[in-house]
């Protein structure tokens, strides 16, 4: 294993489906640092909102304070991917495509994105600074000091049709729309990444394979001084 010694902050930020959980697992668990993926943050509070009865348009603050009290675990050891917000474990709830059609809501309400930032920059201090964090303002708000920065992207098409053969049956060409185009729209609105921050790499994922990314991210890290 190419593992790396001292502090290792890699951060990757990219529109929704365009590998960002798949290739900072793999990153993680080949170079022996934490993985902390930050949408499950953001989608546990919106099943936590969804099971209060709050309505986030109509009801911001409640959610606000729901981000400030909220219990949220998450397990960074690359794989296991647990979440479990007061006390419920939601792994399974989050990946669910109702909470993926209503996540956007809650996480672009700016207060709520304060409080989760600051929960997610203690999470990687308590993990030493050796981590994978991926999410959407991890390159430019969360760690804009990380060692590796990497905005990963591909295209609205592919990220679609990768989607569908992971979700099989499930889900229709609508839902497949509103996860895709519609979700980064409406995450658009808060967070940039679209296009690079200065100093950050950009992989375009849209015709290389896994594998290749991964490699392309752990060079990157190589070339750490
Ligand atoms: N380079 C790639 N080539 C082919 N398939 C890929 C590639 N990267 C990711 N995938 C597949 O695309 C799908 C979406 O990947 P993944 O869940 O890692 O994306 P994500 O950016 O974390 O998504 P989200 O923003 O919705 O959390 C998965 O089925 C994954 O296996
Ligand atoms: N740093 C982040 C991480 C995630 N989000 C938002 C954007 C998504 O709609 C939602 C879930 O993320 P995903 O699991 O699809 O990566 O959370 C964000 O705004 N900032």
């Amino acid at each position: 294993m190419a593992r790396v010694n001292g502090e290792m902050v890699v951060a990757i930020d990219g529109p929704s489906g365009s590998g960002k959980s798949s290739t900072s697992r793999m990153v993680a668990t080949r170079l022996g640092l934490a993985h902390l993926d930050t949408g499950s943050m953001y989608r546990a509070l919106a099943c936590a909102v969804s099971r209060a009865g709050i309505n986030p348009q109509d009801e911001p603050d409640r959610v606000i304070d729901l981000a400030g009290s909220a219990d949220i675990r998450v397990d960074t050891r690359p794989g296991y991917d647990t979440v479990v917000i007061n006390g419920v474990d939601v792994t399974e709830e989050i990946r669910d495509p109702r909470t993926s059609a209503r996540v956007s809501a809650v996480a672009t309400i700016p207060q709520v994105r304060v409080l989760l930032v600051e929960r997610m920059r203690d999470i990687v201090e308590r993990n030493d600074r050796r981590i994978v964090v991926e999410g959407r303002d991890i390159t430019t708000v969360v760690c804009p000091d990380a060692q590796v920065r990497v905005l990963l992207v591909a295209d609205p098409a592919v990220r679609m049709a990768r989607r569908a053969r992971e979700l099989g049956d499930d889900v229709d060409q609508t839902q497949m729309h509103d996860q895709i185009v519609r979700r980064d729209r409406d995450d658009a609105t808060v967070s940039q990444f679209e296009t690079p921050a200065p100093g950050v790499t950009l992989i375009d994922s849209t015709s290389l394979d896994l594998d290749e990314v991964v490699a392309r991210v752990v060079a990157l890290t190589e070339q750490v001084g």
